[in-house]
């Protein structure tokens, strides 16, 4: 049993504990050339996880066999996009591959407070356009494939573009992979299970950062007495 000295040494109750603590949410950027697997990842970081939500894009580009408007893309006319640009709607947008791309606005900057997590499927045009408007939140992850070579099979594999298609997509992968040094990671998609792994703990080490608790501060105070 404690005795008395010891007791009249216990500290006040802090008005600070670990509930008061939050943290902001984080815009989770997923790039890569086209074929390099973010799509493939990024489905299995949503499976995986469900603290954290796709934001879903505009495009004026068609359809895909297998893609549904309003979970994989918001499919829009141009003059649907140029509406919405017009109106400010967009916090980023681009020309990716002669079409037009675009993150919504939507609620992101009130949902982050609160703590919602968003992952983004975007190029590197539209990472810099988040980086610049909101540092803070963004974590920017590149994914590069393993060779040309294999980024081709890929594009051919997945089977839903034509020939055409695949070349024009080949011949901007250079451009788009010297983008890579815009990226806080880089992680080679080899092996799907191992990148996504990587990706996965990534987004875990960025949740925990100190920046990103609020009230630790105030936990901190009233843990030191
Ligand atoms: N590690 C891997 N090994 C083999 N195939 C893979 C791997 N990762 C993804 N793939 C396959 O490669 C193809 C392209 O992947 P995915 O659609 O995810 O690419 P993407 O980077 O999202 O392309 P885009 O920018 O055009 O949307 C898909 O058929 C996918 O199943
Ligand atoms: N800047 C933005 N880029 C976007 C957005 N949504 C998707 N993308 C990128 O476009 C290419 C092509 O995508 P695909 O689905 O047609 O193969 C790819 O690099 C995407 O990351 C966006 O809202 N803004």
């Amino acid at each position: 049993m404690a005795d008395m000295a010891e007791l009249s040494h216990t500290p006040a109750a802090p008005s600070a504990s670990p509930d008061t603590l939050h943290r902001r949410g984080l815009m989770f950027i997923l790039s890569s050339p086209s074929g390099a697997g973010k799509t493939t990842i990024s489905n299995m970081l949503l499976a995986a996880d469900p603290a954290i939500k796709l934001s879903v894009s505009a495009t004026t580009r068609p359809m895909r066999r297998g893609e549904e408007d309003g979970v994989h893309y918001h499919f829009v006319d141009d003059a649907e996009f140029d509406r919405l640009l017009e109106e400010d709607g967009f916090y980023e947008w681009a020309h990716v591959f002669g079409h037009r791309y675009g993150t919504p606005k939507g609620h992101i900057r009130a949902a982050l407070k609160d703590g919602q997590d968003f992952l983004f499927d975007i190029d590197w045009q539209g990472t810099q356009q988040l980086y610049q408007k909101d540092q803070q939140d963004v974590v920017r992850v590149f994914i590069l494939p393993p060779s040309l070579g294999e980024l081709r099979r890929r594009l051919t594999g997945r089977g839903t573009d034509s020939q055409e298609i695949i070349d024009a997509r080949m011949d901007r992968a250079r451009a788009e992979i010297s983008h890579w040094d815009g990226y806080d990671y880089v992680v080679v998609n080899d092996d799907v299970d191992t990148c996504f792994a990587k990706v996965r703990e990534i987004l875990n080490a960025e949740r925990m950062k100190r920046q990103r608790q609020t009230g630790l501060i105030d936990f901190v105070r009233d843990l030191m007495g």
